[in-house]
């Protein structure tokens, strides 16, 4: 239709997902990646099949030798290897904690519009309240907002998108960051025992410095979400990504080319393996394509915390996972993270430019 021109994507990423939806606007065509000839798709979705992701006991897993412990890593195992993500349950953290994280998260997403644009993000940067960064023209924008901050090392912190209300914010994502950074080290070990290394080789890798951001996740309700995705299909980038769910399934897990839902359990933190540990584990362990569904009834909030190798750090599969029968998958690499952001916003993925 000629004078007639549609939002650019910098336009509608400079407007949240809950405004258009507060202000009974239909989703934007930039919005729009499923269309109705995906049939294969829909049959998929409606058939929402639940997916068996193993959960592990972190308790018995630490344990001394048992043999409920050698069980439990080799259940680990073959989560990693089939799933590429499995839910960690028996880590220390109380469920009343895991619930005040989630209530300070809800409140900050259901304060009104001007108190939380005080965190604003410009649409190209990555901390703070927004979206992602504009991906590439062609490239469908996600029914979501998100609050993204930068929590570990301490010196990459920017305080000043860190929200000031809820007055307790602050202070239990402090707290939450001081228990995912021993989290990692047990499920780093965890991971490295379950395939027979040396215990603290992954955390080697890791390094003293290894990242966390947070991402708080605010699915609004979507009247189409036979058109619209939360968030398109994707590998994360991280080492390991650690998801806590509210009780909303909509977060799905590609496995031999199907899409499976993934139950919520309360108290569980469902731990998602990124590109990194695929490398490290020299794709032993599967760094899994997910994507989350738009609900039409229901908003959904996650916590992801993405952990990842200290930057400027080499990192590459383990020595003793390669041998002649198994050769080298991936090459070494550095700042992996950027290899991978550039090829999302293409909607490709990185792993593949840096098989041998
Ligand atoms: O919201 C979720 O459950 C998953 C989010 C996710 O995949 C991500 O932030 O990378
Ligand atoms: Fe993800």
């Amino acid at each position: 239709m000629a004078g007639v021109s549609l939002p650019s994507a910098e336009n509608l990423l400079s407007k949240r997902v809950q405004e258009m939806v507060v202000n009974g606007e239909q989703p934007p065509h930039l919005y729009i990646c499923r269309d109705d000839g995906d049939e294969a798709d829909h049959q998929d979705v409606a058939a929402s099949q639940l997916a068996s992701i193993p959960i592990i006991d972190l308790g018995v897993v630490s344990e001394s030798t048992t043999n409920k412990h050698v069980d439990e890593l080799n259940k680990l195992h073959s989560a990693l290897s089939s799933w590429g993500c499995f839910q960690a349950i028996g880590h220390g953290i109380s469920s009343a904690f895991l619930d005040s994280i989630r209530q300070v998260a809800k409140e900050f997403f259901e304060q009104p519009m001007e108190s939380k644009t005080k965190y604003a993000k410009g649409v190209d940067e990555v901390q703070g309240y927004g979206a992602d960064p504009v991906p590439e023209e062609g490239q469908p924008l996600d029914w979501s907002d998100r609050l993204f901050l930068d929590v570990y090392p301490l010196h990459k912190r920017q305080p000043r998108f860190w929200p000031q209300t809820p007055t307790s914010f602050r202070y239990i994502l402090e707290e939450y960051t001081v228990k995912m950074k021993t989290f990692t080290e047990v499920v780093s070990k965890a991971m490295a025992k379950s395939l027979k290394l040396e215990e603290d080789c992954f955390l080697d890798q890791f390094g003293e410095r290894a990242e966390l951001q947070a991402r708080f996740n605010y699915y609004s309700c979507c009247e189409r979400p036979d058109l619209v995705l939360g968030l398109k299909p994707h590998a994360d980038g991280t080492g390991y990504t650690i998801i806590l769910q509210d009780d909303v399934q909509s977060l799905q897990v590609s496995k031999d080319g199907h899409w499976f839902t993934v139950p919520t359990i309360s108290n569980a933190l469902l731990v998602l393996l990124g590109d990194q540990m695929e490398i490290m584990t020299n794709g032993i362990y599967k760094s899994p394509l997910h994507r989350v569904l738009s609900n039409s009834k229901k908003e959904r909030l996650s916590l992801v915390m993405s952990y990842s190798p200290e930057s400027n750090k080499e990192i590459g599969p383990e020595e003793r996972l390669i041998n002649e029968e198994t050769p080298r998958v991936y090459r070494n690499v550095k700042n992996y993270g950027a290899t991978h952001m550039e090829h999302y916003q293409r909607g490709q993925r990185a792993l593949r430019s840096i098989r041998v």
